[in-house]
C-alpha cells in the first residue's frame, strides 16, 4: 500500500537517508528504530510526502508521490494520512474535541468525533483546552486527531516520549487498538524498544542506513 525504495536524502553534508527501503501493508504497525540522528524522522517525512527524496521512489496506493506537486501531496496527506508528534502538538486555543475534529473540518466534513473520543476515553474531558489537560490526555487527543478521518497510514514520531512507562503503555494499547479496528497502518519512529514492542515488524536504522539489529 505504501512503499519506499532506495530512498536517499542529504541535508548538506549529512546523509540523513542512504538507500532505505520500507513497505507498509494495510493495518500493519511498523516500527522504525534507531538512535538519535539515525534518520527516523526524515524517513517518516519522506514516506508521507512532506519531503521529496534526492533519490528513490515513494509509492502510495499505486501512485508515485515524488512526481506530484506540493499541493497534490498535501491533499493526500490531509485525506489519507494522520500524524502524531512527540508532545501532541494540539492547537492551544481549541478544545480537545475541536482539535480532534479539525481534520474533518479541513476537509469540509461536518461529522462528529464524539464516538472516537469515547473509544479513547476522552468523552468526559472533551471540552478541556490542551493546557488544562494532563499530558496523557493531550496525547490521546493527538491520537484521535490522527485517526478521525479514517486515514490509510498514521505516522507517529516518538508518540509516548512525553509520558511515563505506565501511561505510555496504556496509550500505545489504545492507539494500536483503535488503528487496527480501522485497518489503518502505523509507521512508528522510536528509540525505545518498549515502544517498538507494539509493532508487527521492526526496521532498524543507523546513520541513515538500514541495519540488521539495534545499535
Ligand atoms: N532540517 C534539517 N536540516 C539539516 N539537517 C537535518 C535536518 N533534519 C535532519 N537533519 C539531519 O539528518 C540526520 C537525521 O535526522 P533525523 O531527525 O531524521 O534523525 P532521528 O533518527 O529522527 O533523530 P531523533 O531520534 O533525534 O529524532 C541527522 O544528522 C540530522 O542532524
Amino acid at each position: 500500500m505504501l512503499t519506499g525504495r532506495g530512498l536517499r536524502l542529504a541535508f548538506g553534508a549529512a546523509q540523513a537517508l542512504d538507500d532505505v527501503d520500507l513497505s507498509v501493508a494495510p493495518g500493519e504497525v511498523v516500527a522504525v528504530v534507531g538512535p538519535a540522528g539515525s534518520g527516523k524522522s526524515t524517513l517518516l517525512h519522506v514516506l508521507s510526502g512532506v519531503l521529496v527524496p534526492d533519490g528513490g521512489l515513494v509509492t502510495f496506493e499505486g501512485q508515485e508521490l515524488n512526481g506530484l506537486s506540493d499541493d497534490a501531496r498535501s491533499a493526500i496527506r490531509l485525506r489519507r494520512f494522520g500524524f502524531v508528534f512527540e508532545s501532541g502538538d494540539l492547537i492551544p486555543e481549541l478544545s480537545l474535541l475541536e482539535n480532534v475534529e479539525l481534520p474533518l473540518r479541513l476537509q469540509g466534513r461536518r461529522d462528529s468525533a464524539a464516538g472516537l473520543l469515547k473509544e479513547l476515553d476522552l468523552a468526559d474531558v472533551a471540552d478541556r483546552l490542551p493546557w488544562e489537560a494532563p499530558d496523557d490526555q493531550v496525547l490521546r487527543a493527538a491520537v484521535a486527531r490522527a485517526l478521525v478521518h479514517d486515514p490509510a497510514v498514521v505516522f507517529a514520531d516518538e508518540p509516548v516520549m512525553a509520558v511515563g512507562d505506565a501511561a505510555g503503555e496504556l496509550l500505545l494499547d489504545a492507539f494500536t487498538g483503535a488503528a487496527r479496528r480501522r485497518d489503518a497502518a502505523i509507521v512508528l519512529a522510536t528509540r525505545q524498544a518498549r515502544v517498538a514492542a507494539y509493532a508487527d515488524r521492526t526496521v532498524f536504522l543507523h546513520d541513515g542506513r538500514p541495519a540488521d539489529s539495534p545499535i
